[in-house]
């Protein structure tokens, strides 16, 4: 059976001409057909990947009380550990736990007039009793970013762009994000969204799954398995490229099928996004591709917004009821302001 769901090869990049046009070429049409591939050839050992695996199940093996007490409830910054039922996805509960992560770095003064999404940089919160977990998951964070960073040149090249025209939208301080997370097995079958549908809000998501399926991107209006393939991740298109190409790439649709009894299910998402500062520029197309870009598509209720930090503080109030309510109250009910 021919997978629908494309395998690429990321050091052709580094192969010679010919294989780098092919990827080009591959990449393209992957993104403009089902917008989710597998990725190989980029570099980050086995090793490594199960490394990140082990460590996350370690975690996820805590004691509960040791987790509640890095709740992301404590943090403005939407860092920190959520148990299953805690995040919403269109009105409804997930049910899987997870710990979000960011990059370390100083919480901002807030002075009158300071943009909302100022209070999204902070510290991550971590477990006292797994002290190798922070150097473990920013190492991982490190890596995949250089990846994404050699994906997206790419994609820019496939676009028919100078190679570094997202440069000047991640370079610097980036809030690209990631998070480790476990899917419990389902208790009924009447319950069984993982998370659900749902696009992603960055540039491109760069996913380690374990060996267990429910990961399912929407083609031609099904659902399709993407299924555990050992040594790749799997890449999906987010928002922002949406945008930067007028539509020519699509965030793609997805969700996780909560596993079946007595099976739980790691995986290690990072969203590879932008400077909260940054506004995301409408690239400059080559006719043929113009043609095809109709727009971003709009949802009503849930506009897509240029300015990032604006963008991200939306969908993280969204996503977390409780931290909005608690370190937010201010702004409920009202936009975010976007500068
Ligand atoms: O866990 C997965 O396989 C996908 C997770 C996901 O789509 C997300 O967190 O945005
Ligand atoms: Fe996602």
């Amino acid at each position: 059976m021919t997978r629908i769901v494309p395998v690429l090869d990321l050091s052709q990049l580094e192969r010679g001409e010919q294989a780098r046009s092919a990827f080009l070429a591959d990449l393209r049409s992957a993104a403009r057909d089902i917008g989710f591939f597998y990725l190989g050839g980029h570099g980050i050992s086995f090793d490594e990947i199960n490394q990140v695996l082990k460590a996350s199940r370690q975690f996820f093996a805590l004691p509960d009380a040791e987790k509640q007490a890095i709740e992301m409830v404590n943090s403005p910054q939407f860092r920190g550990y959520t148990r299953a039922g805690g995040e919403r996805t269109q009105g409804k509960a997930d049910w899987r736990e997870q710990l979000d992560i960011g990059f370390e770095r100083p919480t901002l003064v807030q002075e009158p007039g300071s943009p909302a999404w100022t209070r999204l940089q902070g510290p991550n919160q971590w477990p006292a009793s797994l002290p190798d977990l922070q150097s473990r998951l920013l190492n991982w964070q490190n890596k995949v970013t250089d990846v994404g960073i050699r994906l997206l040149q790419a994609f820019a090249l496939a676009l028919e762009q100078d190679e570094d025209a997202f440069g000047s939208i991640y370079r610097g301080e980036p809030n690209h994000r990631m998070k480790i997370v476990r899917y419990p097995g389902r208790e009924t079958e009447a319950n069984d969204q993982g998370v659900g549908a749902h696009k992603d809000g960055g540039f491109l998501t760069l996913l380690l799954q374990d060996e267990n399926r429910g990961l399912q991107v929407e083609y031609d209006g099904s659902w399709v398995d993407v299924e555990p393939l050992p040594g790749t991740l799997v890449v999906n298109i987010g928002e922002l490229l949406e945008l930067a190409s007028n539509g020519y790439l699509r965030a793609t649709v997805h969700r996780v099928v909560a596993p079946p009894a007595g099976v739980d299910r790691i995986s290690v998402p990072f969203f590879f996004s932008a400077r909260l500062d940054a506004t995301i520029p409408l690239l400059d197309l080559p006719e043929e591709l113009a043609r095809e870009a109709t727009g971003p598509a709009s949802d009503p209720d849930n506009p897509l917004l240029r300015d990032v930090g604006a963008n991200v503080l939306k969908s993280r109030l969204r996503s977390h009821p409780d931290v909005a309510e608690r370190h937010y109250a201010d702004l409920l009910g009202k936009a975010p302001r976007a500068a």
